[in-house]
């Protein structure tokens, strides 16, 4: 897959079939408009771009409005390949990019892109103030004889609500991993790069590695989950703890996880982390040794979960 930063760059793959969105987390909704665009790219002999951006608007626009990341630009990147797309055009989010009016918006795809046909789902909106919605993007089209492939929205399963990234990010926030997993097609993953800790976790049985969470991403509330760690390809069973270790003092916030049956040294490598299950609230034992008879409970139940699920 070609990764493009600009239209103009872009220009190479023009007549494709395009799906446009934010696409943050590449749910089953967003999967569905990128078959369809890669089967209508099948049809009409021609390539299939995804066109997106680098950021969430309100990433430059009120940045403390910015809602929790469900992806780096990293994993959008994986996860689009994944479904098997020719072409991506990742537009880094300016100011520029959000002061373009539906119509320039629009006539930019035409100029560069000459799109075959575009595909997107019936909440899509772009331009300055989100001001272009699916109405104005058929009429501008149509003006060019291009046709536009209007979605209807993909639902959570028994319920009455389109999944959505917004949905997700509240699952997460609840410590909802099984439901978010539904929503998503995959498990939640968290992707960052291995720190070093306060290395007592060695010292009670249950070395931990400690992960660095970029500040925007969305985390799970406090709490030990049932997670598995992705190492060179390959998946290990793992729990992990989110929370400030109340049972010792002078603690910070972090993510830690103990790798079941793993030995080795990752500090310093970045890592896959992908959230199953929660298990329980972290709590303030009085001893050490109640906190490694909790924790023993906990590897039990986390093999339990693989057993079952594998
Ligand atoms: C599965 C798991 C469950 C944990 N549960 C708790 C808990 O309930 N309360 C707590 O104070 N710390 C909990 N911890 C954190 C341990 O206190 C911590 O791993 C240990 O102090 C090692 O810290 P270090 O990684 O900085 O060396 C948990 C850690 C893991 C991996
Ligand atoms: N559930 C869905 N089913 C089908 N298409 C969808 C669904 N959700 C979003 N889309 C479409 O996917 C593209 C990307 O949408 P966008 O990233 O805004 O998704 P979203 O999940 O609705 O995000 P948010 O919750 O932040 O509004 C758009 O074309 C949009 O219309």
């Amino acid at each position: 897959m070609n990764v493009y930063d600009s239209l103009e760059a872009a220009a190479v793959c023009r007549h494709a079939v395009i799906a446009l969105g934010t696409f943050d987390g590449v749910h089953v909704g967003h999967r569905r408009v990128m078959e369809t665009a890669m089967s209508e790219g099948k049809r009409l002999h021609v390539p299939t771009l995804v066109l997106t951006f680098s950021a969430h608007p309100l990433s430059v626009l009120n940045p403390l409005k910015e809602p929790a990341r469900l992806a780096t630009v990293e994993q959008k990147e994986e996860y689009i390949r994944s479904v098997g797309i020719d072409g991506l055009i990742m537009l880094p989010m300016t100011q520029e990019l959000l002061n373009q009016s539906p119509e320039d918006f629009c006539a930019c795809l035409i100029k560069y892109l000459a799109p075959s046909e575009i595909v997107v789902g019936t909440n899509f909106t772009y331009g300055k103030k989100a001001a272009g919605n699916t109405e104005t993007l058929v009429q501008s089209m149509g003006d060019a004889h291009i046709p536009v492939r209007v979605l209807d929205l993909v639902e959570a399963p028994q319920s009455d609500y389109p999944v959505s990234s917004t949905v997700i990010r509240g699952l997460i926030a609840k410590g909802e991993m099984q439901e978010a997993m539904t929503l998503l097609g995959r498990p939640f993953e968290l992707r960052a790069e291995v720190v070093s800790g306060d290395r007592r976790g060695r010292t009670i049985g249950f070395p931990t590695a400690n992960m660095l969470i970029p500040p925007k991403a969305a985390l799970p509330p406090d709490g030990v989950y049932v997670t598995g760690v992705v190492l060179d390809g390959k998946e290990w069973p793992a729990m992990t703890n989110i929370g400030n270790n109340p049972t010792f003092t002078r603690q910070y916030r972090r993510v830690e996880t103990h790798i079941l049956d793993w030995s080795g040294d990752i500090y310093g490598k970045t890592v896959t982390l992908r959230f199953y299950k929660r298990l329980r609230d972290e709590k303030k034992f009085s001893s050490i040794t109640e906190l490694v008879d909790a924790m023993k409970v906990d590897k039990k139940k986390v093999l339990l979960h693989f057993s079952a699920h594998t």
